[in-house]
C-alpha cells in the first residue's frame, strides 16, 4: 500500500497542533506506521530540502525547520500522497482553502504548519532518510470498513 511522509513543523508543535492532524489522518481512513517526536540539526534539515537549496528562501527554512522539535510521521494508504496533499492544503496558506490544515491554521508561507511528500519517490526518499529503523509492521483491523 502506498506510503507517504508527514512533518509536522515546529510551529505546528509549538501550537498544539499535533492531535488535531493526526486526527484529520486518522478520520479520512489512513494509517499510521511511523511516529516520533525528533530535533533535527542543520545538515539534517538541508538534505531534507535539497531540492530548494537554490531558492532565495532556503536559509530561512533550514532556520525554522531547526528551531524546535518536528513530528515525523508515516501514513499508509490508497493515494495517500496526492489525497495527503489535498488534505494538508495550498503551500501558500493565502491560498490554502478553508478546510485544510494550512487553510485553518496558519497565514504565512513560512510558517505553514506542516510537510507532506510531494510524489511517491520524494515519499520514499523522506521515509528511507528520517526513518532509517524499520518502522513498526502492523495493519489495522479495519481495512474491510474502509475499502471496498
Ligand atoms: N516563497 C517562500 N518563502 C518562504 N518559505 C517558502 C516559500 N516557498 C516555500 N517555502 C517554504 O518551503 C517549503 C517547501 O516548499 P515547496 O515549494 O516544496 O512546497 P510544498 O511542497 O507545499 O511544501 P512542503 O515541502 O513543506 O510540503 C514550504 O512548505 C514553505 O515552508
Amino acid at each position: 500500500m502506498e506510503q507517504t511522509f508527514i512533518m509536522i513543523k515546529p510551529d505546528g508543535v509549538q501550537r498544539g497542533l499535533v492531535g488535531e492532524i493526526i486526527g484529520r489522518f486518522e478520520k479520512k481512513g489512513f494509517n499510521l506506521k511511523g511516529l516520533k517526536l525528533i530535533s533535527v540539526d542543520r545538515s539534517f534539515a538541508e538534505k531534507h530540502y535539497a531540492d530548494l537549496s537554490a531558492k532565495p528562501f532556503f536559509n530561512g527554512l533550514v532556520e525554522y525547520i531547526i528551531s524546535g522539535p518536528v513530528v515525523a510521521m508515516i501514513w499508509e494508504g490508497k493515494n495517500v500522497v496526492t489525497t495527503g496533499r489535498k488534505i494538508i492544503g495550498a503551500t501558500n496558506p493565502a491560498e490554502s482553502a478553508p478546510g485544510t490544515i494550512r487553510g485553518d491554521f496558519a497565514i504565512d508561507i513560512g510558517r505553514n504548519v506542516i510537510h507532506g511528500s510531494d510524489s511517491v519517490e520524494s515519499a520514499r526518499k523522506e521515509i528511507a532518510l528520517w526513518f532509517p529503523e524499520c518502522p513498526v509492521n502492523w495493519q489495522s483491523s479495519l481495512h474491510p470498513w474502509i475499502y471496498e
